[in-house]
């Protein structure tokens, strides 16, 4: 249970296809039954038919934890039904449209919300028009509908535009480190976490690399804290582009990097922290000269949490730090090594 309020809790999106989910089957189910008490059948299959879509579509996001296409599958399935129900019961369906503006604003994003709506908003009106079409009872009603559903919808759009725009930038800020863009400390605990996890049940291979710049205070203390924080950029942007896509950096603070690299043993992490120590001491320059890093490095094996995973590739740090900078050590490998690029500025 308690596994279940933590994903509605971390997962935004899915607790609104849940809440949406909820509601249609509170309201529209008994509507299902007292249409088919009553014998209008064809208004009594479409509830039906959606409250049994609207709870496939939960199940479906809850399972595979995708949100967007269980709800772009509701936003049809909620944009037919409301036009088939006006098309029955006339003014009595209209209503449903009000809420069929709510529901699509929730479920999908603002454009696609607004052109699911305006298109069973044009079929209302083509069905209405139609000789014999009992939606309106005039053509007065149908412009009152237009126009106040066209209002309805525009400020929708407007509400859900800003508000998804707020939870991304708050999302920036919550997850990225704000002067790399890399993912931010809180960011890399959630993800060794996850590492953790699919190693135990799954046994997959990570490996963790701990990198920090060389002498970096001489940098901020000769040139100044500007000059610093263009050098800690052109690391990180370097760490990105020499790494695998699959590979995801996080600044752990300070001059002070994380890279979390799937799929590798400890051979396999020697040759990426070579890599890495290379690419740095040949690419990035701050003013005084060639920056260099060191970097600890372990594999995932036996450790017991995230925190003693971090801290075995500190200790390496530690010891490449010690036997000279500009080197790398991994935890089970031999001693610590040094990269024999000739960088002047160093040490
Ligand atoms: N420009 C800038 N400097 C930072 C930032 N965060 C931490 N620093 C500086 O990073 C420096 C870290 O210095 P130290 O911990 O002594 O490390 P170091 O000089 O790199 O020495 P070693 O790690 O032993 O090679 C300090 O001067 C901090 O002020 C930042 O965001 N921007």
């Amino acid at each position: 249970m308690a596994e279940f309020w933590n994903r509605l809790k971390h997962d935004f999106q899915l607790s609104i296809v849940m809440l949406v989910g909820l509601c249609a089957f509170i309201g529209i189910t008994p509507y299902a039954i007292y249409r088919l008490l009553e014998g209008n059948y064809l208004v009594g299959i479409v509830d039906s038919v959606l409250v049994i879509c609207t709870l496939g579509a939960v199940r479906w996001a809850w399972v595979t934890g995708d949100t967007i296409r269980p709800g772009q599958f509701l936003a049809v399935i909620f944009s037919v039904g409301t036009v088939m129900v006006a098309n029955n019961l006339g003014v009595n369906g209209l209503f449903w449209f009000y809420t069929l503006i709510l529901f699509n604003f929730f479920v999908v994003p603002p454009r696609q919300s607004i052109v699911a709506t305006s298109l069973a908003l044009v079929a209302i009106c083509v069905l209405g028009l139609q000789p014999g079409a009992q939606v309106f009872e005039s053509y007065y009603q149908m412009m009152s509908f237009i126009v106040t559903s066209s209002i309805a919808s525009f400020f929708a759009f407007v509400f859900a535009f800003r508000g998804r725009r707020q939870r991304e930038q708050l999302n920036t800020l919550a997850t990225l480190d704000p002067l790399t863009s890399t993912g931010n400390r809180r960011t890399m605990e959630r993800e060794l976490t996850i590492a953790m996890a699919e190693h135990r049940r799954y046994g997959k291979e990570y490996g963790l690399l701990m990198l920090d710049l060389d002498h970096f205070k001489r940098v901020n203390d000769l040139y100044g804290h500007k000059a610093g924080d263009q050098v800690l950029v052109a690391v990180a942007d370097l760490l990105e582009s020499a790494s695998r896509e699959s590979d995801r950096l996080f600044r752990l603070g300070g001059e002070e990097f994380v890279l979390l690299l799937p799929l590798v043993d400890m051979l396999g992490l020697e040759r990426a922290a070579q890599h890495l120590c290379t690419a740095v001491a040949e690419q990035v320059r701050s003013p005084g000269g060639p920056v260099t890093v060191s970097i600890g490095g372990a594999a995932l094996g036996r450790q017991e949490n995230w925190q003693a995973w971090l801290h075995e590739a500190d200790e390496c740090l530690y010891r490449a730090k010690h036997a000279g900078r500009n080197g790398y050590m991994i935890s089970g490998l031999d001693s610590p090594a040094r990269v024999l690029t000739v960088v002047s500025g160093t040490d």
